[in-house]
């Protein structure tokens, strides 16, 4: 496994095809580890996956957590190696904007709803260091977790408009065996707040119940264990179709929902079948 810090060294690493990229912030964890074991079958023996480690501060807002957030090289490296990543990208912030860059993505409307109502800015930060690294990288293939699922949704409608010629794989969600989604962010949370929060999960398994009744059932289903939770502050609890558009009737439909727990922000999605 090769380590990479410059653009110039990712370049001249001779990383062979088929190319998959696993793009994170560090801090990694079983989520994390089953985007490269998968990116690892599509690629087989002989292809290359590549990972980048890169907090990106244009994503984040000037209250959040940009200087907390956890930063662990060495046991990011280890799972690398563990998952048989071929080459990692991890450079700096001033390699990687040499300046502050005055061409950024400007993503379309949906990054103004649900996330981007609470995060603005976020999702334009999110497209432009996505851009940069699938340029950097040239990957055939690029890995995102169904965690994100508005993240994952807008990368797609980026390289759909504006023809990056590279496949986007969405991987389902990785849960602790209570339902808690991981997230490099639970670590923030104490012993008490990681109980609290699994109310996420209750609410989006609640209203997945509730699918055969009908949109409104959704909706009162989760509402009902989310307003009954304690210490837990809920910014959205959603229902959308697949591509995050509304509703139009019955079929697949998605769940998102946000809340801060403590001084942590978690979100987490589940498809649900409507009637
Ligand atoms: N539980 C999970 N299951 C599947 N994929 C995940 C999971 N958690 C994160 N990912 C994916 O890993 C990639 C890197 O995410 P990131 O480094 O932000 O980790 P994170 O756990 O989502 O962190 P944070 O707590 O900051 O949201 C993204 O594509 C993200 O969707
Ligand atoms: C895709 C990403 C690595 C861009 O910084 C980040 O948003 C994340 O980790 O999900
Ligand atoms: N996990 C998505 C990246 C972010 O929260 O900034």
């Amino acid at each position: 496994m090769r380590l990479t810090q410059t653009k110039a060294e990712l370049r001249a690493a001779a990383a062979v095809r088929p190319r998959a990229v696993v793009m994170t912030m560090g801090a990694l964890h079983d989520g994390h580890a089953a985007l490269l074991a998968d990116a690892r079958d599509r690629v087989g023996p002989e292809g290359s996956v590549v990972l980048t480690i890169f907090v990106n501060p244009l994503q984040f807002g000037p209250s959040e957590d940009f200087e907390r957030y956890p930063r662990t090289l060495a046991s990011d490296l280890a799972v690398a190696k563990n998952e048989g990543v071929d080459l990692v990208f991890n450079p700096s912030r001033e390699e990687l904007y040499p300046s502050e860059p005055s061409i950024t993505v400007h993503p379309g409307p949906l990054a103004d709803e649900l996330e981007g109502t609470f995060r603005p800015g976020h999702f334009a930060g999110m497209l432009t260091v996505v851009a940069k690294l699938l340029h950097l990288t040239a990957p055939d293939i690029a890995l995102f977790g169904e965690k994100d699922y508005q993240q994952l949704t807008l990368i797609r409608e980026m390289v759909a408009d504006l023809d990056f010629g590279v496949d986007i794989v969405g991987v389902p969600t990785v849960r602790e065996p209570d339902g808690l989604a991981l997230s490099s962010r639970n670590r923030y949370l104490e012993e008490d707040e990681r109980r609290e929060a699994l109310v996420l999960h209750r609410a989006l398994t609640a209203g997945a119940k509730a699918g055969g009744f009908g949109p409104d059932a959704v909706l009162k289903a989760a509402r009902d264990v989310l307003n009954s939770a304690k210490g837990v502050e809920v910014d959205y609890f959603a229902l959308r179709a697949p591509d995050l558009g509304p509703v139009v009737g019955p079929g697949e439909a998605r769940m998102l929902v946000a809340a801060r727990v403590g001084g942590t922000r978690l979100i987490d999605n589940m498809s649900v079948t409507l009637r």
